[in-house]
């Protein structure tokens, strides 16, 4: 069976830069992205690539070769599932913050919403593709809610899950290390199998692609943002032991990192891990142990979150210990506000903690991010609810000039390792702030010496600090 028309429902992270790569890569399909919010398609039919609602390096020029020509953007979602011979479901699958499950369970309302849309409107046969990241088992909820739809429609269910991390979205989408697709191992199942396999085929090599049972592809996703934000987890723990005992985490992440069992990648020691996966989807994991009575399992998972935790807080905590134990009315300067560079989402952000951290201690807080809106800033801080929204904007500023951020500033956290970071004028940076000038780098990116010798006293997390500011 030849795909032609491609229907995907959520025009996100992972559905706007998936669906690009898709329609650039297979000019003989269609492929219609579907959005609920009006605001998100217009900025993806946006004539200037600058007002993308997504920020990726390559993908303007992803969209400009392919918008309008088979890759479309639209809130007729009707229309695009009926066309469609196979529909991928890429809407948001966010912890849950109310009933059983809160705080730890993924929230499925979004995709059981899709799953009753296409029952209603889907007319012929068609193939399903879970493209968000779900608990294993999901598909069979989803497969009973179309089953039942009335229609004489049937329907294939695949689980095929997304690796891509943000800010390199575009290259894991064009080089994959692996594309992974479940489905039923009935004959129907194996040939919606192929049809996917297919179209990833056109440019993905067939070795890299690979197809399991669904629950076996469910599960792997959880499994390979648990292991990823372990390392992350292991790392920061390390850090700690290195800033008591004089030994560097950049030195012992590079001298595990050649063992090829451990390998290199993952092991930046960091302020804590952010985005909108790594948590939710270890509580997820969590949540499914419990749920199956197996504790032993869920509370060796949960510990990576909890260490997370740590990580964002030690690293407030030291802020204030170290500005002689006060922070009220003193100017701290974040350089950075996304959860890592070359992306302007701020989802589960480091900076966000330490920013709500360093404001209940009455600091003058100010925000320089060269992607993030300042009213993405203040959502963020709000959404927290530690207090007023108007006290947030009355205690922390937003500036467009990394400069101006840092005048007077009595402290400087960088809180993402953005690049041009390390290609300031750091010397002018020390001369306009107060004495003595402190940089807290959260994500070991500045060099140590040059900071020093310009007269900072520069901690860097993961390394000895000076004398005098050791605890013991
Ligand atoms: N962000 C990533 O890097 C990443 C990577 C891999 C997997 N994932 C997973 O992919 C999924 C999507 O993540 P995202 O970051 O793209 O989320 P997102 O919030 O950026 O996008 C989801 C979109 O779905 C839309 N939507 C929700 N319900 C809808 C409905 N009924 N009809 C039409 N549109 C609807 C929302 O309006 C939103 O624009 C999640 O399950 C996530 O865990 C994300
Ligand atoms: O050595 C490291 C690597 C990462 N991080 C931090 O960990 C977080 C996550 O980074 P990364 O994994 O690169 O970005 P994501 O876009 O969150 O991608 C993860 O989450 C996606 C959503 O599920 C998956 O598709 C990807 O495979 C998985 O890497 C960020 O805050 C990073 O700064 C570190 O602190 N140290």
């Amino acid at each position: 069976m030849k795909i032609k028309n491609i229907c995907c429902i959520g025009a996100g992270y992972v559905g706007g830069p998936t669906m690009a790569v898709i329609a650039q890569q297979c000019p003989d399909i269609n492929v219609v992205v579907v959005d609920i919010n009006e605001a998100r398609i217009a900025a993806w039919n946006d004539a200037d690539l600058n007002n993308l609602p997504i920020f990726e390096p390559g993908l303007d020029a992803i969209v400009k070769e392919a918008r309008n020509r088979n890759l479309f953007f639209s809130t007729d979602v009707e229309k695009a599932i009926t066309n469609a011979e196979m529909i991928f479901i890429s809407v948001n699958t966010p912890t849950k913050t109310y009933g059983k499950g809160k705080g730890m369970a993924a929230d499925l309302k979004y995709i059981e919403l899709c799953a009753r849309q296409i029952a209603k409107v889907a007319k012929q046969d068609k193939i399903i593709v879970e493209k968000s990241t779900l608990p294993v088992r999901t598909a069979s909820a989803i497969k009973s809610i179309l089953d039942n739809s009335g229609n004489k429609a049937s329907f294939q269910i695949l689980s095929n899950p997304e690796f891509l991390a943000e800010g390199t979205a575009v290259q894991d989408l064009l080089h994959p290390d692996r594309v992974l697709i479940g489905g039923d191992t009935s004959p129907e199942g194996e040939k919606a199998i192929q049809a996917l396999v297919d179209v990833y085929a056109q440019w993905v090599p067939k070795n890299r692609i690979l197809t399991t049972n669904v629950w076996s592809s469910e599960l792997s996703k959880l499994t390979a943002n648990a292991f990823l934000a372990q390392r992350v987890s292991s790392i920061n723990a390390m850090s700690e032991i290195c800033e008591k005992t004089g030994a560097d985490v950049n030195e012992v992440a590079k001298a595990i990192g050649m063992d090829t069992r451990i390998g290199p990648k993952f092991l930046k020691a960091s302020v804590g891990f952010g985005g909108s996966c790594f948590q939710k989807d270890i509580l997820n994991l969590v949540y499914i142990a419990k749920s199956y009575g197996l504790d032993e399992v869920a509370n060796y998972w949960e510990q990576v979150v909890l260490m997370n935790n740590h990580q964002k807080q030690r690293f407030s905590d030291h802020i204030v210990k170290t500005l002689y134990n006060t922070v009220s009315g003193k100017k701290i300067t974040l350089l950075g506000w996304a959860f890592k560079k070359d992306t302007n989402d701020t989802r589960e952000s480091a900076a966000i903690q330490v920013a709500d951290n360093l404001l209940s201690e009455q600091a003058h807080v100010v925000v320089y991010d060269p992607k993030v809106a300042s009213e993405r800033i203040y959502a963020d801080l709000e959404y927290l609810n530690t207090r007023l929204p108007e006290q947030n904007r009355q205690l922390l500023t937003v500036e467009k000039d990394p400069y101006k951020a840092c005048k007077n500033a009595h402290a400087i956290a960088v809180l993402t390792e953005w690049d041009e970071f390390t290609t300031y004028n750091w010397q002018a940076i020390f001369d306009a702030m107060e004495k003595p000038a402190f940089v807290f780098d959260g994500r070991g990116i500045l060099n140590q010496q040059e900071m020093e010798d310009i007269g900072f006293i520069y901690y860097k997390i993961g390394s000895q600090r000076p004398n005098f500011m050791q605890s013991n």
